[in-house]
């Protein structure tokens, strides 16, 4: 299945025809595992257990990509089989994760393929089966050309945001959690951006929050700025509102597991304190994300389901021993207290100065606190 060019930077997720792998991402920056996905059994509980996550595109790439691989492993008398198969699956993938909308949407796609093939007079159930993985296998190649796009976009708006200002030297960005090829099939969403005002020699630093519990920006952020030599520095999801006042930040940018038509985003724990500091300090706040992670059917923020995650992600966490090497996971805090792990927020549009998609840079209508994203935009 050639033609596939994922981007140069870290692969979050391997994929051949009848092969798919995913880097283990509970073990980065540490260790670089891949494990091998055989089943939609295996890619829900990747998912899940996040060994593989990004709440928008990765999620919904990699449960697309698992049924494929049974898919094409498996025949079909008639194509009633093949569709009741195709939906027994994508139902289960379906309680893999319940805030980042790209998974629904993109079960919500095959589902009705593979309805349509159904009254198909031409295609056999072979050919169904093939356009079905074919259709899967087209989001990896999607998915990095939408974040080029936001990439190029984002790079532009603040450009021109700041054309005014003597920023020779380039931009300063806070971003939080991970939004690049760990969270996507390569390039990134937020941290796209970041790439694209990097390649454009528009960059001068990253500030990266750790992002507790999971600790996506100090474990993969990092990891990432890292690889690619960009000029970066890690802080405490704590020190954010300092570094604000304190250091000379132009923006913040952010990825998004769900946006709403009127453009309230939920997004990693931890997302909206950072829109609140923004809006305290002035700079620019920016949402990137594929229209894909756009819920055309919520009103509002307050509809998004937000998953909360078993409290030992908090109590606990799993570092190197510089002694002998090895992976090690640590109690961090006192039994018996309880705990609250929510794994989102929801950011109103009104902290919001805009969204970042693969067709544009959409911003607040005139005098008014909301968005109007409408599905006919993309
Ligand atoms: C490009 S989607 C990234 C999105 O997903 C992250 O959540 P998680 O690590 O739990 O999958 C985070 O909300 C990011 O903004």
């Amino acid at each position: 299945m050639g033609g596939i060019v994922q981007s140069e930077t870290l692969l979050a997720i391997k994929y051949s025809r009848g092969s798919l792998e995913i880097l283990n991402q509970l073990l980065l920056p540490f260790q670089p595992v891949y494990d091998k996905i055989t089943t939609v059994d295996d890619g829900h509980d990747a998912i899940r257990t996040m060994r593989v996550r990004g709440g928008a595109p990765a999620i919904a790439v990699v449960a697309s990509l698992s049924l494929a691989i049974e898919l094409n492993v498996k025949s079909f008398v008639n194509k009633a089989e093949l569709n009741q198969f195709v939906k027994e699956k994508l139902s289960y993938l379906k309680t893999s994760r319940p805030t980042a909308v790209d998974l629904f949407n993109t079960i919500g796609k095959l589902l009705s393929l593979s309805e349509n093939f159904l009254n198909d007079t031409v295609l056999n159930v072979e050919k169904s089966k093939l356009k079905l993985i074919e259709f899967c296998e087209a989001m990896l190649q999607t998915d990095v050309e939408n974040n080029k796009n936001i990439g190029s976009f984002g790079s532009e708006f603040l450009k021109n945001y700041y054309k005014s200002s003597s920023l020779s030297e380039g931009l300063t960005i806070l971003t939080h959690c991970n939004t690049g090829s760990l969270a996507t099939a390569g390039w990134g969403t937020a941290l796209g951006i970041i790439r694209s005002l990097n390649e454009a020699k528009n960059l001068s630093h990253v500030y990266c929050t750790e992002t507790r519990p999971y600790n996506q920006g100090g474990r993969l952020t990092a990891y990432e700025l890292v690889y690619e030599k960009i000029p970066s520095t890690l802080i405490c999801d704590s020190m954010a509102s300092a570094l604000l006042k304190t250091k000379n930040v132009n923006a913040i940018i952010v990825g998004a597991d769900r946006v709403c038509a009127n453009g309230d985003t939920a997004n990693k724990i931890g997302t909206y304190q950072l829109a609140i500091t923004a809006k305290y300090h002035g700079i620019p706040f920016l949402v990137a994300a594929p229209s894909t992670s756009i819920d055309f059917s919520l009103e509002n923020g307050s509809l998004i389901p937000i998953e909360v995650r078993n409290g030992s992600e908090v109590s606990k966490i799993k570092g190197l021993d510089e002694g002998d090497g090895k992976l090690r996971t640590l109690k961090i805090s006192a039994d018996g207290i309880n705990i609250w792990n929510p794994g989102f927020d929801v950011t109103p549009a009104d902290l919001i100065s805009a969204i970042v998609t693969e067709k544009g840079v959409f911003e607040k209508l005139k005098d008014k606190n909301v968005f109007n994203l409408k599905k006919e935009y993309f």
